[in-house]
């Protein structure tokens, strides 16, 4: 069969080939690692987790000189108290709980960093050489942003209904799972790290997480709005973020049975090629889900923010409930 020059550009195009190879060449040479191989290889199942190609980018795959918090499992009472009050409360009986692992399970608090927890003017400034801020004032740049959080466990829908707001409303989209993914990607030791706790089905410490987020907000500063996709996880995460960044605007929470959850991911599994796309890790993350994400749905729903839709039916029509949110936002 022939295929014309047209034809052959336009299958390519398609495909998002042309930018996908870009964003591999440049991200390989920009880290060398030892395994290019194995670098490729993660960037294509990077790529396949992506459902619209048209998101990577030249510079998706490359390692950034952003200067990561070290890892460390400590945790300030403040954080503690946050959290045993939200998950107590969790603890109710709700319809959504089908969770074989919460009954008396013991809580397990997420692994995050003292140093970003407390608010003293010490670690605010510990927590800004962490990012190491160019040369705009952050702050003054995100002001009167639209920042929308979406919120919803594995495999609820998050990434599919992200990639329609995109493309309808021209927000800068962040996934914090692809950031770290990403991450990884890049074969660096924190990536390696980062890989360990992310097949656990565990969070990784939030100001690591923060430091990715304030660095890519930083490179579109000029953009009307974010969505910011996966996050908080914990509510100490969503607090950090409003404090050092701003208040976001709503919080998209994209809800769906755990059955559902899994059946979707168990599904997905089949092409994702992603290491937590597994039986055992997706048990794994709904149960961090519960734990530690629920609390944060509890949290902005006292202060008003928080925006359902429900995600166990069709895309179009649970986008149509994305709409009628965003359509009172975004205009
Ligand atoms: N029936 C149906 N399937 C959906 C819907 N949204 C997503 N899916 C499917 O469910 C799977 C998971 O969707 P994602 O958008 O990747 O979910 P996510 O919440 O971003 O998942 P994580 O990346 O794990 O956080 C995909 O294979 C989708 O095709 C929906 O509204 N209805
Ligand atoms: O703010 C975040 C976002 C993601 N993750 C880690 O990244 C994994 C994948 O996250 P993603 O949002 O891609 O998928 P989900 O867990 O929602 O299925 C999670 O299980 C966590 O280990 C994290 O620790 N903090």
């Amino acid at each position: 069969m022939s295929l014309t020059p047209k034809q052959g550009q336009d299958y390519l195009e398609k495909h998002g080939i042309p930018q996908l190879i870009e964003g591999i060449l440049v991200g390989l040479l920009h880290s060398r690692p030892d395994d290019p191989l194995e670098f490729i290889q993660k960037c294509v199942r990077t790529a396949q987790d992506k459902l619209d190609r048209k998101n990577i980018n030249w510079d998706s795959f490359i390692h950034q000189p952003i200067h990561l918090p070290p890892i460390q499992p400590s945790i300030s009472s403040s954080t503690k108290k946050v959290f045993k009050t939200e998950i107590s409360e969790q603890r109710k009986p709700h319809s959504r709980d089908s969770s074989p692992h919460r009954g008396n399970a013991p809580v397990r608090l997420p692994s995050i960093q003292k140093q970003d927890s407390d608010a003293s003017p010490s670690s605010k400034k510990k927590s800004c050489k962490t990012f190491k801020p160019s040369t705009i004032n952050f702050t003054e740049a995100m002001e009167n942003k639209k920042i929308v959080f979406v919120v919803g466990g594995p495999g609820s829908g998050k990434g599919t209904q992200c990639e329609r707001i995109v493309k309808k409303y021209g927000f800068t989209h962040f996934s914090s799972g692809d950031l770290l993914r990403a991450e990884v990607a890049s074969g660096s030791e924190k990536g390696a790290e980062l890989k360990a706790i992310m097949e656990r089905g565990e969070l990784v410490p939030l100001s690591i997480v923060l430091s990715l987020m304030k660095y890519n907000m930083e490179k579109h500063k000029d953009s009307k709005g974010f969505l910011i996709d996966g996050y908080p996880r914990e509510v100490q995460q969503g607090i950090e973020f409003e404090k050092d960044v701003a208040p976001c605007t709503f919080v998209l929470w994209v809800d769906a049975s755990q059955e559902t959850m899994t059946n979707r991911l168990l599904k997905r599994a089949e092409t994702s090629g992603r290491a937590d796309d597994n039986e055992e890790t997706i048990k794994l993350r709904l149960k961090t889900f519960v734990e530690a994400t629920e609390p944060v749905i509890e949290y902005y729903k006292k202060h008003n923010k928080i925006r359902r839709v429900n995600s166990e039916q069709d895309v179009d029509t649970v986008f149509g409930e994305v709409q009628a949110i965003f359509d009172q936002y975004v205009l």
